[in-house]
């Protein structure tokens, strides 16, 4: 099967660095809405992976953030597409979870859902957080410069990194 695994904010819709912490905050990035629904139609598996330490910081509840992956899918939908598996971690970062990247407790349950291996799987994401999430299971990195993507292009980033303008160039690649 052909599966792609996505970082959300900063990849999907644009990020802060005050959280996304309503629906009227999520706001996809140009492209990537068309980018998700032409990859499914084309028979790709689009999965997310995000972290959302906001919940254990109390700076919104799950049910606004349940909002913003419906707002997603129906999104995807109109465009004829479909989002894959949205697997999140809710915790803080002194949880000591197994879920929270750069830990890859996410990318195992997407790959376990589908019962596929992930080495070789694209992981996109806009953070060096994100990039050492995809090396520790053998994920093929990939770094978008949208969001917190030209600050992680500010420092070295790791060998076999690629490096794609958004979600949409990301796409685009895949699908030609
Ligand atoms: O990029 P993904 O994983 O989809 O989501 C990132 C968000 O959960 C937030 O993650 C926070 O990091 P801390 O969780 O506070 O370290 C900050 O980077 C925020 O700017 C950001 O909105
Ligand atoms: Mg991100
Ligand atoms: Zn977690």
């Amino acid at each position: 099967m052909k599966l792609i695994i996505l970082d959300r904010d900063g990849v999907i819709n644009h990020d802060s660095d005050a959280y996304i912490k309503s629906l009227d905050e999520w706001i996809p990035i140009a492209g990537s809405i068309e980018a998700i629904a032409r990859l499914s139609k084309a028979g790709w598996t689009v999965a997310v992976a995000t972290n959302q330490s906001g919940i254990a910081r109390g700076y919104y509840p799950l049910a606004v953030l349940e909002a913003m992956h419906t707002r997603l899918r129906e999104l995807v939908a109109e465009q004829g597409g479909e989002v894959g598996l949205i697997v999140q971690c809710p915790h803080g970062p002194d949880d000591g979870c197994d879920c929270r990247k750069p830990k890859p407790g996410m990318l195992r349950q997407i790959a376990e859902h589908y019962g596929v291996p992930l080495s070789g799987i694209w992981f996109v994401g806009d953070s060096g957080s994100d990039l050492q999430t995809a090396l520790a299971v053998d994920c093929q990195p990939v770094l978008v410069k949208t969001g917190k993507g030209q600050r992680t292009l500010a420092k070295a980033l790791p060998a076999g990194t690629l490096v794609f303008d958004d979600l949409a160039a990301v796409a685009a690649q895949l699908l030609t």
